[in-house]
């Protein structure tokens, strides 16, 4: 464990100069998937994880060249070598998943082994009538979606609050995520956790998912609300600012539709890019529908305005945040757009301001960001040392082949724990 080097967490904006992520390479786990219960795992398809593996390797090279990348099985396992944390938070994952009668081989095994297994899942062991006739593989199912590191905890200011995840399925990543903010030796911030049993009971229907969490700057927030985050899951972050937040503060929400599935959060359809720009899903983002952007104010405590919005663009610029909205798909029409949101082709993440990583497959949303003064460069290429990440604007492309059938790009897999200022 490094604990005498400490990480004060400090995200302040979706693409100040990052000094820290986590994430999560994809293991065994995302295989561990059936075409029947691909559905239940929320993917569209089923992943080869040799594949994904090799594009992933990508991803995290770029990761690992230009900021420090922190492996979420490591910070597991390094909370899980301190005794109490271990039988506590075994002890919660399994109450909570019905699978008391593995808590103590579980607790017998090495911190690394443990880590491993709670997130490869732990195959049932058919010892008695109830588990030999059940359906299910797994006494603790893998978790399939832990490569979007982005989704179960989200870093705003110097605090992190942890996913109240929209689906069972996902809700180990949140403990996991929320044990290793509060244990954690090297890691120093303050966690709010909506899963207490108090604010499950003030919510009622309460999700918050980070993929619909965007940090416009220190005092505005971009939410999406759909099918990951709920209007409640708003309000509980809202109670949040109006506690704690001094000054004006502001959320800005979009409504986003239900399907499919490639719209379950804001940032398949919206991401920062720079100081003055943003990829957005034109249609949804930019036109004339029915999914409202909303404004909500907050004054020292109080919301002092809410109002619907023309759209978000038009909002963020009304808070002095004036974005340059560069189109997903790019402008020749609805069936390239279409096709290339549904590939996460709107999910950029940066690492800097005007440096981005996304999709290499999306061609047309390229384009378009070459066209606004992105110079676009192969990741492999700045890996393998035949080109220099340069000094403007680029945006450096992964392959995501395999990696955008799991349901996102390079936005979902990173969790930034750290930002300079902008
Ligand atoms: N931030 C994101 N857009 N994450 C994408 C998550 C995809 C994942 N299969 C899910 O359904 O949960």
């Amino acid at each position: 464990m490094q604990a005498n080097h400490k990480i004060e967490i400090d995200v302040n904006s979706e693409f100040g100069h990052l000094e820290g992520v986590i994430i999560h390479t994809p293991g065994i786990e995302v295989e561990e998937m059936t075409p029947e219960n691909a559905e239940r795992a929320l993917y569209s398809d089923i992943l080869n994880l040799s594949v994904a593996s090799s594009e992933y390797s990508v991803f995290k090279g770029i990761l690992n060249k230009v900021t420090t990348t922190f492996e979420v099985k490591d910070l597991l396992s390094d909370i899980l070598s301190i005794d109490q944390v271990k039988s506590s938070l075994l002890k919660e994952i399994c109450l909570s998943e019905g699978a008391m009668d593995i808590y103590p081989k579980l607790l017998g095994k090495s911190a690394s082994e443990i880590a491993k297994q709670l997130i490869q899942g732990v195959p049932i062991e058919r010892d008695n009538l109830t588990r030999f006739l059940s359906q299910e593989r797994f006494s603790l199912r893998p978790l399939h979606n832990f490569l979007f590191t982005r989704d179960a905890s989200m870093s705003f200011g110097k605090e992190v609050l942890i996913g109240k995840m929209a689906s069972k399925v996902r809700d180990r990543e949140a403990v996991i995520m929320d044990a290793i903010f509060n244990n954690h030796p090297m890691l120093v911030t303050r966690t709010i956790n909506p899963n207490s049993p108090e604010n499950l009971q003030n919510f009622p229907g309460i999700s918050i998912e980070g993929g619909d969490f965007q940090v416009g700057r220190e005092d505005v927030l971009v939410i999406g609300t759909g099918i990951r985050t709920s209007t409640q899951g708003i309000d509980f972050i809202l109670e949040n600012i109006k506690l704690k937040k001094q000054g004006l503060q502001h959320i800005l929400i979009q409504e986003l539709p239900d399907t499919p599935e490639s719209f379950i959060h804001l940032d398949m359809v919206f991401t920062f890019l720079d100081v003055d720009a943003c990829m957005v899903y034109e249609p949804l983002i930019m036109g004339t529908n029915r999914f409202h952007t909303i404004h909500i104010q907050v004054e020292n405590g109080k919301v002092t305005d809410i109002s619907e919005q023309k759209n978000l663009v038009k909002a963020l610029k009304k808070l002095g945040i004036d974005m340059r909205p560069i189109q997903c798909g790019g402008i020749t029409g609805d069936w390239t757009q279409e096709r290339e949101q549904w590939h996460s082709g709107a999910n950029f993440f940066a690492f800097a301001p005007g440096k981005v990583i996304g999709y290499e497959r999306n061609v047309h949303t390229l384009e378009q960001l070459n066209h606004n003064g992105f110079q676009v460069i192969s990741a492999k290429e700045v890996l393998s040392g035949t080109c220099e990440i340069p000094g403007g604007k680029c945006v450096l492309t992964i392959p995501g082949s395999e990696l955008a059938r799991g349901g996102g790009g390079a936005r979902c897999m990173s969790m930034p724990i750290r930002r300079k200022q902008v």
